[in-house]
This record gives C-alpha cells, structure tokens and sequence, in this order.
C-alpha cells in the first residue's frame, strides 16, 4: 500500500511559536493543548509535525529506521543544510556508523565504570554541601550546588586541564539552543561560539587528556581498534557538550522539586535510599532536555495522518512526560510514583548513554543535603534560564534548616 501525504490533509495546524520566550518561559499550556489536538499536529511557522502524547512520542523515539537521526535531532535538516559542526556520531547517527562509538561509550558511562566513582563523588558532595552550610542558611541553589558540583566532578572525570572549564557551560547552552530555529538566543551565542569551539575542540586531542578518565578511555578503544583515530575527539566532544548543562539543570530541577513540595523531602529524610527514584522523577516532571526532533525516511502514518517523507518531527519529551494518557495524576512531583518509562533521557537505541552519570552526580548531592537540611524551602522570587532545547533555572533562592 503506497502512503500519499500533504502536510495539512485531516491534521491540526497551529501557527505557533514553541520556541519563543513566552512558551520557553511556561511551555505548560502549549503541551496540554498539543496534546488534546490529536496524536499528530501540524506547526506552520516551521512546517514540523509534532508529536505530545506519550505513545506517538514513545513510538517515534523507539522507531530509528522510519524517524532518523542522522539528519539531525535539531529543526535543521542535514540533508538540505550545513551542520554548525561535524554532526555528532551518537546523537546525530544512525546504525551502523551508530553502532561503535555507541558501544564504546556504553562501556565508558556505563554503572560498572561509575563504581570507582560512586565513593569520591559522595565525599565531595558532603565537603562542597558542608561548605555552603557554612556560609549560612540562605543561597541561590543554581550557583552553589546544581552549578558547582557537575564543575567540580565532571570535568576531572572526563580527564580535562585546569584551564578553561569555564567555557563548558556557555559552549553546551550554544549547542543545546542551536537544535532550535535561529532565533535570538543562537544569535546571543554566536559572536563567542569560534573561540568556544577552539577551545573544545583543543580539550579532545589525546595530548590534552589525563592518563585516567573518560577521555582517556574513550582514545584507549581507539588504540584497540573498537573506534578509529578519527572518531576519538568527536566521542570526547559528545560528553564536553552534553556532560555539564544537562545535569546542572536536571540538579536545578531535583532541588527546585523538592523546595516546591516540602513534604516530599521529609519523605527522602525518612527513606535516604529514595534519592535515585527522586531524581527520575525529577526529570519525568520537569525534562530538562524538552523536546528532539527527528526525520522521517518515508511517508508515515500517525493517527489519521501521513506525515511526509523527509519531513522534521518535533518531539516534545515534557508533553509525553506529563501525559494523563500515561500518568496519573501527571502534574504531582509524587516519590511514591514508579517514574520508570519517562521519556526524559530518551528512549530506544539513542536513550541517553549518560543517565548514569547524571543520576550518580544527582544522587551524591541529594544524599549529602538530605543527611544535613531537615527542610528545603523556595526563599525569594526564581528566575528562568531560557534555551531552545534546555528547561532550566537562571536562580534558585533558597532557605534550609539544618538538621
Ligand atoms: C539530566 C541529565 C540528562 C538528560 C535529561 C539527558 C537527556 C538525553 C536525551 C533525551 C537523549 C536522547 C536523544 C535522542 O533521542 O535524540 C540523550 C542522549 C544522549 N545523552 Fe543525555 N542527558 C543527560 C545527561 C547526559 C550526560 C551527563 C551525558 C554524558 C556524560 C549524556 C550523553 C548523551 C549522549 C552521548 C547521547 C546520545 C546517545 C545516542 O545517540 O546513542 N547525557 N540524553
Ligand atoms: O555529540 C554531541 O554533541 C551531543 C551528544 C549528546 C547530547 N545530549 C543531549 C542530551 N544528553 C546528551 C548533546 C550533544
């Protein structure tokens, strides 16, 4: 049966915007009404079919061969533009050039290399929390914890030189807006996007890596032959780009989780062990990654319509995540809740090869602040931090009890 498809034949159209600083600032109300406009809507303004409901975004997610990556997870469509930079050979890829560099990092990230870390992480949680008690009760979380921790054990994990971690946060917010249409905030990063990518790209090469680490290990399969030379630093640049945003603001997200439903820290006081579920839900409620975009290699069907070959689709991870259809009583921050299944990290062959670090790095915090603060609580007005793709803080004022 042969599928024939135009754009706006039985779909919803929509002229709007999701990538402006209205809907960037509570994208809220947009998710709920893509989601109640069908399975599949239609978004003029940037001609993508968007997917809200947890099912069709599950099964995008889950079905590389029909919705690809290797045009690009971004609005911006490989097969027609110049990438900004040599496309990513994870996120931008699919099998079989996916295949090796999936595999090596896999075994990089995975739980068993994270076990040498687990104690060191814990201890500099504890040190860097006593710390900022030390300065007292009051103080802006995103700057003293879900900035300074990823900071301060990220980059020596991955094997970096002292010099120059300052660059990481501007050069991932950069990449993280420019999967988004060019719109003021890729023009905000532009102008120091060169020197950036200098920078970056210098942190890669073998001779610029710790003999231990991440980055080290990922040049040691190069040496065995399980990746080439060539795809090394552009494995290294994979975790230098998504290493550090990401987690600070799925940090922000955990901590700004637990200030807003207090009854809810009590319960991690009680049962420390719940940090890790805490953090999952954290992201299932919050996503700090909102939405990916990928592009069909044929005309596919989705609801009652047929989306067109080589069209871009716009996943939205928060609507699905927050989805009534699949969760009850979505909108609750809720520890009792079994998170599993969010599609916050992705889902499928391009789910989130990082998860275990983050959680690891969340769970360090969560730990060493539940042990020392009997109460957490939002202590003056919060300030977003808007980005194309990143659901972030720009502040998180608060005020803790110690226990
Ligand atoms: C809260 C933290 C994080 C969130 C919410 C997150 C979210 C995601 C999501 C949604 C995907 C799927 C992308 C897609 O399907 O196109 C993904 C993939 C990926 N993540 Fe993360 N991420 C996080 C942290 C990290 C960290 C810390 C690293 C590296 C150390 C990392 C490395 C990767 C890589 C390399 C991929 C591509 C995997 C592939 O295509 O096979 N992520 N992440
Ligand atoms: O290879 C890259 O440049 C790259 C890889 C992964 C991410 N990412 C997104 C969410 N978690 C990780 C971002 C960039």
């Amino acid at each position: 049966m042969t599928l024939t498809a135009s754009p706006t034949d039985g779909l919803p159209v929509s002229d709007v915007d999701p990538f402006s600083h209205e809907v960037l600032e509570d994208p809220l109300p947009l998710h709920e009404q893509l989601r109640e406009a069908g399975p599949v809507t239609y978004l003029s303004r940037y001609d993508v079919h968007a997917l809200a409901r947890y099912d069709e975004v599950h099964a995008a997610l889950v079905d590389w061969q029909e919705f690809q990556s290797a045009a690009g997870v971004g609005l911006s469509n490989f097969r027609t533009e110049e990438p900004w930079r040599p496309p990513s050979l994870l996120l931008e890829a699919d099998p079989p050039q996916h295949d090796a560099p999936r595999r090596v990092l896999t075994a990089v990230l995975g739980p068993r290399a994270l076990r040498r870390l687990r104690e060191r992480w814990a201890a500099d949680a504890e040190e860097l929390v006593d710390q900022v008690l030390a300065e007292g009760t009051e103080f802006d979380a995103v700057t003293a914890l879900s900035q300074a921790f990823p900071l301060r054990v990220f980059p020596d994990a991955v094997g970096l030189g002292p010099d120059g971690r300052e660059n990481l946060l501007p050069y991932g917010d950069h990449a993280f807006n420019a999967f988004g249409p060019s719109n003021d905030l890729v023009a905000q990063g532009a102008p120091r996007i060169a020197e950036l990518s200098a920078w970056v790209g210098e942190q890669c090469q073998r001779e610029s890596l710790a003999e231990e680490g991440f980055g080290a290990a990922i040049w040691a399969a190069a040496d065995r032959g399980d990746i080439t030379p060539q795809q090394a630093p552009l494995i290294v640049r994979s975790l230098l780009t998504a290493g550090v945003d990401t987690t600070v603001h799925g940090i922000s997200a955990v901590l700004y989780a637990f200030a807003s439903n207090p009854d809810q820290w009590a319960r991690l006081r009680a049962e420390p062990a719940l940090a890790r579920v805490a953090f999952d839900e954290a992201i299932r409620w919050e996503s700090p990654v909102q939405t990916f975009f990928r592009t069909t290699t044929t005309a596919v069907r989705i609801g009652d319509a047929v989306v067109p070959e080589g069209h871009k689709v716009l996943m939205f991870l928060a609507a699905a995540n927050r989805d009534p259809r699949r969760w009850a009583d979505p909108d609750a921050f809720d520890l009792g809740r079994d998170p599993s299944g969010h599609v916050g990290f992705g889902m499928g062959l391009h789910q989130c090869v990082g998860q275990h670090v983050a959680r690891l790095e969340a769970e360090s915090v969560l730990t060493a602040l539940a042990r020392r603060v009997a109460r957490i609580e939002l202590a003056g007005p919060t300030r977003r931090h808007h980005n194309n793709t990143l659901r972030a803080w720009g502040n998180l004022p608060m005020a803790v009890q110690p226990a």
